[in-house]
């Protein structure tokens, strides 16, 4: 732990497999983190700051791309598609890969924006989402152990995709604070961050914003996990806050609970203590229901939607 930031958990330690007394040491902090904070920032030895620092040249280069270009990333889903700058949110712009696990998807994206492609950046994509996968994987068995609910581990794993979502959040050039991003909760089971420059801050339980440091990955519960938890973890509001006149990239990868899977908390986790909090509920129902006036006008969409 470390003083007026967030907990700092090192996965790197190559002995960290399941059943080993180093896996139950870091469960125990990362059950500690997210109960308090829902959020850490993990140190991951394999993401190199080299890795890290080829696929952050590559964003550059995507984001220097024509509008036109960047519109050919579409989805069915609109908000895991190119986002351009908003009248609402001027400075964030972003592009959304699904699947990025499978090399062709990551491949077909660049072969869209590059005549002939862009193999490097392709390469780099492919190695970061590995290792990024590998920690939301860690993370997430780790906590169905800590709450002793492994026999729903193959279901959980099994229940999820991935997104990748870079981001480019173009400088203020002002010496105070602009917001980059909105402050939110994220809506799916787990995320995990990169950011090039300093920019994420995350809101304690006292109210409190604090800064997350950029040299690590920070980790983050969803909306969908804490429901699925019934509650049980900490799902922090974060944010990003830009100034000066340097542009911020960073990336994330968010397991997302699959179309047609749904999110109910299981029996071990419900008892007179802890009554099910929320109604059962299928993820794209929700981000439907979270793009419309009601979730709009409400305070938390989240809570509105799933209200029992
Ligand atoms: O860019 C960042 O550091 C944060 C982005 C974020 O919170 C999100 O995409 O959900
Ligand atoms: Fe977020």
């Amino acid at each position: 732990m470390e003083m007026g930031g967030l907990p700092v958990i090192d996965f790197s330690n190559q002995h960290l497999k399941p059943g080993s007394p180093d896996w139950d040491s870091v469960r125990t902090q990362v059950r500690q983190a997210l109960e308090e904070y829902g959020c850490f920032e993990a140190l991951y030895k394999k993401a190199s700051s080299e890795l890290r620092k080829a696929v952050f040249e590559g964003l550059e280069k995507l984001f220097e791309l024509p509008l036109e270009t960047k519109m050919k990333n579409v989805s069915d889903n609109p908000s895991h598609a190119y986002i351009a700058p908003h009248p609402n949110a001027p400075l964030y712009e972003s592009i959304g890969i699904e699947d990025p696990n499978v090399a062709q998807n990551v491949e077909s994206l660049t072969n869209s924006f590059w005549p002939h492609g862009n193999m490097t950046f392709s390469e780099s994509v492919g190695c970061v989402v590995e290792q990024m996968s590998e920690v939301d994987r860690m993370v997430r068995r780790m906590i169905l152990e800590s709450f002793g609910v492994e026999k729903y581990m193959d279901e959980h794993m099994n229940s999820t995709r991935y997104l990748l979502r870079a981001m480019k959040y173009t400088a203020p050039n002002t010496s105070e604070k602009k917001l980059g991003s909105k402050d939110h909760t994220d809506k799916n089971i787990v995320t995990v961050l990169c950011q090039g420059i300093q920019g994420l801050e995350i809101q304690l339980k006292n109210g409190e914003w604090i800064t997350a440091k950029p040299h690590s990955l920070t980790v983050f519960i969803g909306d969908s996990f804490y429901a699925w938890l019934n509650g049980r973890l900490h799902t922090p509001y974060h944010r990003v806050m830009m100034k000066g006149n340097e542009a911020r990239y960073s990336f994330g990868l968010f397991s997302n609970p699959k179309k047609g899977y749904i999110i109910k908390a299981p029996q071990e986790l419900i008892d007179e203590q802890h009554p099910l909090l929320f109604k059962p509920f299928d993820f794209y129902d929700f981000l439907q229901f979270f793009h419309s006036d009601a979730a709009r006008k409400s305070q938390s969409a989240f809570h509105t939607f799933c209200a029992i």
